[in-house]
């Protein structure tokens, strides 16, 4: 039966811009469940990114409130904040944030190492499915753009989580290459049981979603 991960109550969120203020997210409620994969789209500037910072606990809240796994976080400090990020989260931002001098697998265990977990079967697997078996000892500043944005998805779901958070996973690809990575993301997240809220700007891979929500003027559109 699908649960809760992530629910906000009437969140809003602005930035001070020079002497205006500027109201990003306007009293926006809304919940994302265990089976969800969620396109979140809307046009540039909208954003999108500051709901993902929201929900990773890298932006703070003073209007509305955030609840994960059914739980208030208005009183978690950055230790309960980096737990929920290692054991429950995985994130492919724009900038992969790989630690270039190690190579493939290096960088998939290292994230794992961080949660004290080993690696398994599950990372062999996905390290085969994700094409990147014949560099997994290569380091990673050698690979492809591509290549790169494929160990970035291995590393973030290295550890089952149970929610992935993309920004443009697949920004920096061809077309076909593209949808290679959404094919393969819809899959592996669905085999690890993993909800998806997936920032994109291609109605191409916000289709490989089952749920879209679009941002615009600081409300949530379904
Ligand atoms: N830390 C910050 N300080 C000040 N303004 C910010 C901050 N973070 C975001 N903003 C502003 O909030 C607005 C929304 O930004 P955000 O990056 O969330 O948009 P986005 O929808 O992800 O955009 P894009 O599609 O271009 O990546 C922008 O006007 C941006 O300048």
């Amino acid at each position: 039966m699908a649960s809760e991960i992530v629910r906000l109550s009437r969140v809003s969120k602005g930035f001070n811009d020079g002497d205006k203020y500027h109201q990003v997210l306007d009293d926006i409620s809304l919940r994302l469940d265990t089976a969800d994969t969620i396109a979140l789209t809307g046009p540039s500037g909208c954003g999108k990114s500051t709901l993902l910072n929201i929900i990773a606990g890298f932006e703070f809240i003073k209007q509305g409130q955030l609840f994960i796994n059914s739980q208030s976080t208005s009183n978690w400090q950055d230790k309960q904040w980096s737990l929920f990020r290692r054991q429950h989260l995985g994130m492919v931002f724009q900038q992969f944030n790989l630690l270039t001098p190690l190579n493939v697998k290096d960088n998939i265990a290292f994230s794992l190492r961080l949660n004290q977990q080993k690696w398994s079967p599950w990372c062999d697997y996905l390290i085969e499915q994700l094409g990147l078996a014949e560099v997994k000892n290569r380091s990673v500043e050698t690979l492809s753009g591509g290549q790169q944005q494929r160990v970035a998805i291995a590393r973030a779901l290295a550890h089952k989580p149970r929610l992935l958070l993309a920004d443009e996973p697949t920004g920096n690809l061809d077309e076909k290459s593209g949808q290679q990575v959404m094919t393969l993301l819809s899959l592996l997240a669905k085999e690890s049981n993993t909800a998806i809220l997936m920032v994109t700007h291609s109605s191409d891979c916000a289709d490989f979603m089952k749920r879209r929500w679009h941002l615009e003027h600081g409300k949530i559109l379904e």
